[in-house]
Order: structure tokens, then C-alpha cells, then sequence
């Protein structure tokens, strides 16, 4: 990325975009549609040419994917491998031609001027030369960016104290563990001052501690109004740092929300049941369970069943040889536990066990990117 003139603004201006918003977005996305986004993403698409004899159909790495970050929040990209992540960060950054849709920064075109040197970028593997400590490697990338001498030194001092490096500024990097060296890489994107921090994978590879040092840079970033897109598959992470979350599989998001929107329960109304019930005596048909050991398909037509009855049920797995069904269902949270009970009282099915549950951002995670497995 280009640098800007070094200031000392960290403010983000606000541009009279319209919403366009029609990804799989939440409450918040909606309430916030509004405002600036200052990363907007719309209907986004990339298809690789096949690059093989072997393979030559395209590879669609991004199919249609829509979505805004705003003003001062870290922005979370969830996904498993494969999903389009670096693909989306590479079209922000400019460096790949989208094959359609539209992706802006600051509500100006990626490839603009204008909105790259506003951009500071740590990517997954920075490399920075073995021969600088952490002060030269600093000149060095302010220098690239642009920025004066006078600038560097300005900015450098402030950085080195915000990344917890001011005592070890004179050694050279190669005595560095990996979690300062990647917050020496978090000050090289921050030196001439961006607004939008975009960072790849920034704690890869780092055992907890530095996990933790470099959270609470990021954390501190935030506190001064640093609008951060951060892609990690440290679930942990996402959820102790990040305000607004998008879960990508197969080239599209398939959530979009805070944590709580995700996991289903933005307001507290709602509770997560988990139950094994007994099919023995469920007639679901004119084949009950006692003439048909197919048990998957008797637990789909249960959940078929729940749904046409307007439950909303997230999970459905036949337990192994018996006619035990495992199920977890997104209840009311005063109503919904004895309007379930009532529902399968009524048609035979006995309860074995219901106990309430959190659905952790893993669960969510699994449940969108269709790998869900009751079993324990
Ligand atoms: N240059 C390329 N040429 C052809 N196919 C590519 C290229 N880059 C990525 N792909 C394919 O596009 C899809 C998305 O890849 P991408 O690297 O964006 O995913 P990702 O979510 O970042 O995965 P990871 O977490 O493994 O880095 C994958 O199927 C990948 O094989």
C-alpha cells in the first residue's frame, strides 16, 4: 500500500452511500446499513482459469458475495479452507481483478488511489529482512510508503510504544520471537497512519502469549477508532476481538452478524434445546420405526415434521443403533420449551433427555459451513 502524509487523524470520514445490502445479513447489519461502510462488497465474483491439464474448468472462488464493514469496527472473516477469504482480501487490496460485482473502500473503487493509501495491510507470511532491527525495518517501509524522514521518525517512536517494542527497537529481528515479529509487521502497516487495518491471519502460528500480545494491540487500535478487517480461523480469536462477523464457504457468506446474531440469539429471547427422543413408538407414517430401521430417514421426516409445525431445528442426527433421534432446536425462551414438549407428547415420541445450551461460535461455524454432527 501507498502512504498518506502522516497525521495525526485517525477519524474516518462518512460518504452518502445507499444500502445495498442484500447478503444473508442480520439485525446489525440492517441497523447499520445506514451509515459509511468502509469496506463495501457487492455481489462479488472470481473465477480462476483452470490452471491444469488436468483441471480446466474455472474455479469459481468467489460466487456473488455482498457485504460491508463500517466505520471503527474489527471485522471478522470466518471460514475453512478453501472459501474465498484470501481471495475477497486480495481483491480489497487491488492486486486481483474481480470477474464481477463491485468492491469499494471508503466508498471509492479499490483500485483508486485514493482509497489504497488509506489501507494498511499485514499479510499472512510478511518476510522482513534478517539484516534490520525493528527501528531500520520501520525507516525502510515508511520510506517505500513515501513519508519523509522527519514523518518517520515522528511516527515510528508512538508505534514502537503502542506494539511493545520501544526496549528491543536496536536488535535486529532476527533474535525476534514470532509474536513480536508480527507486531513489528502490525506497526509496518500502521506507519503512514490508515484508517483501514487489513490483516491476514495476524496471529498464525503464535503460541498463546503472543496470541494475547497481539490481541490487545488490536484492541487498542480499536479503541482509537481503527476500522479493522481480520482474517483468522482462530475462532477464539474472532470472538474475543471481533464486532460484526462473516462466515464464507464455497465462495459465498453464509452468516453475516454479531456473534449473538449468529449464534441465533441477538436478544437474549431465544434458547438453544438439545433433547434425545425415543422414535420407538413415533408413527410418522404408514412405516413406523418398528418396520423400518432406516433411522436417518425416519429423523429427517421428524425434522420435515418440526419445521412444517414452525419449529426452527438446527440439528437432526440419528444416534446408532436404536431409535434415538438427537435434536437441537431454537426455542422461545419462555414459551418454546413446553410447546416442543407438548409437540412430541403428541405424536409418541418420548423424550429421553433436554438440556439448554449456548451455541458456541464453533457450532455456528459448523452449522453454516454444513458440517454439523450431533454426535458427541
Ligand atoms: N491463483 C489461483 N488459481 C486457481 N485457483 C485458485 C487460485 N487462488 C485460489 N484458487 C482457488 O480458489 C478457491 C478459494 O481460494 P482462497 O485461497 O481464496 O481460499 P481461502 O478461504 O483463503 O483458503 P485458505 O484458508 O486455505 O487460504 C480455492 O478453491 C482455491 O484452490
Amino acid at each position: 500500500m501507498t502512504a498518506t502524509t502522516p497525521g495525526d487523524g485517525t477519524a474516518v470520514p462518512r460518504f452518502d452511500t445507499e444500502s445495498q445490502s442484500d447478503a444473508p445479513g442480520l439485525a446489525s447489519d440492517a441497523v447499520r446499513a445506514s451509515e459509511a461502510a468502509i469496506v463495501r462488497v457487492t455481489n462479488l465474483q472470481k473465477s480462476y482459469r483452470g490452471g491444469s491439464v488436468m483441471r480446466r474448468t474455472p474455479v469459481k472462488a468467489l460466487r456473488g458475495v455482498t457485504l460491508q464493514a463500517y466505520a471503527g469496527e474489527v471485522f471478522g472473516l470466518l471460514g475453512p479452507n478453501g472459501a474465498g477469504k484470501t481471495t475477497l482480501i486480495k481483491t480489497l487490496l487491488g492486486i486481483i481483478q474481480p470477474s464481477g460485482g463491485t468492491a469499494e473502500l471508503f466508498g471509492i473503487p479499490v483500485h483508486s488511489f485514493s482509497a489504497r493509501r488509506r489501507v494498511g495491510y499485514l499479510p499472512e507470511s510478511l518476510r522482513i529482512d534478517r539484516h534490520h532491527t525493528a527501528r531500520t525495518a520501520l525507516w525502510y517501509y515508511g520510506r517505500l510508503s513515501g513519508m519523509t524522514g522527519a514523518q518517520i521518525q515522528q511516527r515510528r517512536e508512538s508505534l514502537l510504544k503502542l506494539v511493545g517494542l520501544e526496549n528491543r527497537s536496536r536488535e535486529s529481528v532476527r533474535r525476534f520471537s514470532k509474536g513480536m515479529y508480527q507486531r513489528l509487521g502490525l506497526a509496518q502497516a500502521l506507519m503512514h497512519n490508515p484508517d483501514l487495518l487489513i490483516l491476514d491471519e495476524p496471529t498464525d502460528g503464535l503460541d498463546p502469549v503472543g496470541r494475547n500480545e497481539v490481541r490487545r494491540v488490536i484492541e487498542r487500535l480499536r479503541d482509537d477508532g481503527k476500522t479493522i478487517f481480520l482474517n483468522s480461523h482462530i475462532l477464539q480469536e474472532v470472538e474475543l476481538v471481533c464486532s460484526r462477523v462473516a462466515i464464507m464457504a464455497g465462495g459465498e457468506v453464509k452468516g453475516i452478524g454479531t456473534i449473538d446474531e449468529l449464534r441465533g440469539d441477538a436478544d437474549g429471547s431465544h434458547v438453544s434445546l438439545h433433547l434425545r427422543v425415543s422414535l420407538a413408538d413415533y408413527q410418522d407414517g404408514p412405516e413406523t420405526p418398528t418396520h423400518n430401521t432406516d433411522f436417518a430417514a425416519v429423523c429427517q421426516r421428524l425434522n420435515d415434521s418440526l419445521g412444517q409445525a414452525g419449529f426452527n431445528t438446527q440439528n437432526v442426527a440419528p444416534e446408532k443403533d436404536d431409535a434415538v433421534c438427537r435434536l437441537a432446536v431454537l426455542v422461545d425462551r419462555n414459551e418454546g420449551s413446553n410447546a416442543l414438549v407438548d409437540w412430541l407428547r403428541s405424536r409418541d415420541i418420548r423424550l429421553l433427555e433436554l438440556t439448554t445450551h449456548r451455541p458456541s461460535l464453533e457450532d455456528t461455524f459448523l452449522r453454516l459451513v454444513g458440517r454439523v454432527d450431533t454426535q458427541d
